[in-house]
C-alpha cells in the first residue's frame, strides 16, 4: 500500500530523517510514534507530497509521490500538525471548496459533505463562520476534510493536540471507526494515544525506526526477563535455598526491609523464562508459604522510553536492541532496513 524507502531528509546539516524504510499494508490502524523533534512530521509531509525528500522514495499503491503526485495524493487524506483552513468560509463552504479540489463528483458532493460533517460532529456548526470556532471543532473540520473523498489512506499528525479530555476520546472513537474501512496512519508523542487505538505501532527516534510492531509484541519481545516479587513466610535464607535448584532463575535480590519471619525478595528469570509454576512448588516442598506472588511486567511506558532515550543510539546499541526481538512474526507487516 505505502512503501517508504530509505528516505533521508536534511534541513542544511542537520537530518531530520535518516534513512527511514517501513511498510504499511492495508487495512490497518498504524501509529507513528516519538518524541518531540524525532521527525514525525517531516516524514508525514513527505509522504503526503507536502516536502520532497532529499534521498529515498515513497511510492502510494505503486505511484511514486515525487514523480506522479496526483495520482499518489488521490489516495491520502491528510491531517496536518496545522490544518489548513480557511478561516473567513463557513464550515460548510470550506468542505464545498475541498471537495471540488477534491475532484469529488458534483452529484455526490452534498452527501459526502453530509456525512463527513456527521461523523465529525460539526453539522450543527456548518453555517458558523472557521474564524468563530474553537480549537476542538477546528480540528474536527481538519479531520472533516481529511476524510471527504474517501481515500484510502487517512493520516492524521498529532490529531489530539490541544483538546481536551472529552475531545480527545471522540476523536479517538472517530479513528477507530475510520480504522474499519480505511488505513489510518496517525502521528503522536503520546504512547497511550497510540497504543489505546492503533493495531500497530513504529517507534521513531532521531529520524530512525527502532522498533515496529504490535503493541502486544512490542511488550512481549521488550519485556525479556521476568521479574517477581515475592513474600514468604519464612527467612531468606531458607527462601534462597529452597529456589536455588530452579536452573532458570538468573539472581534473586532481597529486599532488607522485610520483617524477620517475613521474607521480600525479587527473583529474576533468565531471558523469556516464566518461572511461577517451579517457584510456587519449589516453596510448597520447603513448606514456606507463599503471601504474595506479583509479575512485574515492563509497561509500553518503559519500553518507549528505553527506545528512544536521549542520545542518538549507535549502531552496536541498536543491533543490541533489535537482537532482544525474537524473528518478526509472520504477520508482522512493516520492517526496517536495518532489522532485516
Ligand atoms: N523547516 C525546517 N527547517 C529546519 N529544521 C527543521 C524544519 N522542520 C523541522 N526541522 C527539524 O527537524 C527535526 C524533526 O522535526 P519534525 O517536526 O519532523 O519532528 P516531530 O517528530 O514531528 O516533532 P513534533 O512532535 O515536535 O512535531 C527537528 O529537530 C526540527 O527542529
Amino acid at each position: 500500500m505505502i512503501e517508504v524507502s530509505n528516505l533521508t531528509k536534511k534541513y542544511g546539516d542537520h537530518t531530520a530523517v535518516d534513512h527511514l524504510s517501513f511498510r504499511v499494508e492495508k487495512g490497518q490502524i498504524y501509529g507513528f510514534l516519538g518524541p518531540n523533534g524525532a521527525g514525525k512530521s517531516t516524514t508525514m509531509n513527505i509522504i503526503t507530497g507536502y516536502l520532497a525528500a532529499t534521498e529515498g522514495t515513497v511510492t502510494i499503491d505503486g505511484k511514486d509521490i515525487q514523480k506522479d503526485p496526483e495520482e499518489a495524493k488521490r489516495a491520502i487524506g491528510y491531517l496536518p500538525e496545522l490544518p489548513p483552513l480557511y478561516v473567513d468560509m463557513s464550515v460548510r463552504e470550506y468542505l464545498e471548496f475541498v471537495a471540488e479540489l477534491k475532484k469529488v463528483p458534483k452529484k455526490e458532493r452534498k452527501q459526502q459533505i453530509d456525512e463527513v460533517m456527521e461523523m465529525t460532529q460539526i453539522t450543527d456548526m456548518q453555517q458558523r463562520l472557521i474564524r468563530n470556532l474553537s480549537k476542538g471543532y477546528r480540528q474536527r473540520v481538519g479531520l472533516a476534510q481529511a476524510i471527504l473523498g474517501y481515500p484510502e489512506v487517512i493520516i492524521l499528525d498529532e490529531p489530539t493536540v490541544g483538546l481536551d479530555p472529552k475531545q480527545i476520546i471522540e476523536i479517538r472513537d472517530l479513528i477507530r471507526r475510520l480504522g474499519e474501512n480505511h488505513t489510518v496512519i496517525l502521528s503522536s508523542h503520546i504512547l497511550s494515544e497510540v497504543s489505546a487505538v492503533c493495531d500497530h505501532i513504529m517507534i521513531i527516534a532521531h529520524g530512525k525506526l527502532v522498533a515496529s510492531d504490535s503493541p502486544e509484541n512490542l511488550q512481549k519481545l521488550m519485556s525479556g526477563s521476568m521479574e517477581l516479587e515475592l513474600e514468604v513466610k519464612g527467612s531468606a535464607a531458607a527462601v534462597k535455598a529452597a529456589l536455588q535448584k530452579i536452573s532458570q532463575i538468573d539472581r534473586i535480590e532481597e529486599n532488607t526491609e522485610a520483617s524477620k519471619n517475613i521474607a521480600k525478595l525479587k527473583v529474576i528469570s533468565k531471558e523469556n523464562a516464566d518461572i511461577r509454576e517451579q517457584v510456587f512448588y519449589a516453596l510448597a516442598e520447603a513448606k514456606l508459604p507463599i503471601l504474595e506472588m506479583t509479575h512485574a511486567e515492563k509497561s509500553l511506558e518503559d519500553i518507549f522510553l528505553e527506545l528512544t532515550e536521549d542520545v542518538a543510539p549507535t549502531q552496536s546499541e541498536k543491533h543490541k536492541l533489535f537482537s532482544k526481538r525474537k524473528k518478526p512474526e509472520a504477520e508482522e507487516t512493516v520492517t526496517t532496513k536495518e532489522a532485516e
